[in-house]
């Protein structure tokens, strides 16, 4: 994979992770083989571990539901290990996902393969807004800047217009998201926008602050 010479830092890049024969295949399986959730807009299907946001830790209440056999040859292997989810979505026509991180604390590296329709997703800081175009058949791999520090996100529109002024409507596209659990369940980036563990540091020291100023005021006898 190659990084992107773009901000944000650490966007790691692979065209044709498969061929286009593979991804009609898979297309065809998507569509007439599996059972989606009966609702518009995206919908997702889970394998692997299921994370549960209460603990922030592997649900252990949903058992770890094995890799279909047309998921395994689409499992990164550059992180010297399966990763312990896997997502599939698909997005009709005009389906986006609001702009986020992927939570800090239980998950450490991330990968989506696009497959379809290309899609253009927005990475955010601040006021700065990059567009990078999720060609069908990539493998892309957020570290870094862009795992932690940018926000991702899809827009809800029908179409996308590319920096050369076309405008190209949006069909049928599915992405897998990868993701690798973090040993230490802690994230020490300490953006505290962005990061669960950096805020809820802030909000136990907010609390102690707070029981602090109320032991003075009972001290004072006030
Ligand atoms: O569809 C994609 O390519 C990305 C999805 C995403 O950001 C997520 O599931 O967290
Ligand atoms: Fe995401």
């Amino acid at each position: 994979m190659q990084e992107l010479p773009i901000e944000p830092s650490g966007i790691f890049w692979q065209d044709n992770f498969i061929t286009p024969e593979h991804e009609q295949e898979l297309i065809d399986t998507f569509r007439n083989k599996l059972q989606w959730p009966d609702r518009t807009g995206r919908t997702s299907l889970h394998f692997g571990y299921t994370f549960d946001y209460k603990t922030f830790g592997v649900d252990p209440d949903i058992p770890f539901k094995p890799f279909p056999d047309w998921l395994q040859p689409l499992i990164p292997t550059t992180e010297g290990r399966p990763p312990e989810q896997v997502c599939l979505q698909y997005y009709p026509p005009g389906a986006g996902i609001p702009p986020h991180v992927d939570t800090h604390s239980p998950y450490d590296q991330l990968y989506a393969l696009s497959l379809g329709a290309p899609v253009m997703m927005q990475f955010q800081r601040g006021e700065q807004r990059v567009d990078v175009d999720l060609t069908p058949r990539s493998m892309m791999q957020m570290s870094g800047d862009s795992r932690l520090h940018w926000t991702h996100g899809i827009k809800k529109r029908k179409t996308d217009t590319l920096p050369d002024g076309t405008v190209r409507r949006r069909e049928d596209r599915w992405s897998i998201t990868y993701r690798w659990v973090r040993e230490s369940g802690v994230c020490d980036c300490g953006d505290e926008k962005l990061c669960d563990t950096a805020q809820a540091k802030l909000g136990i020291e907010k609390g102690y602050r707070w029981k602090e100023q109320q032991a003075e005021v009972t001290e004072s006898g006030t």
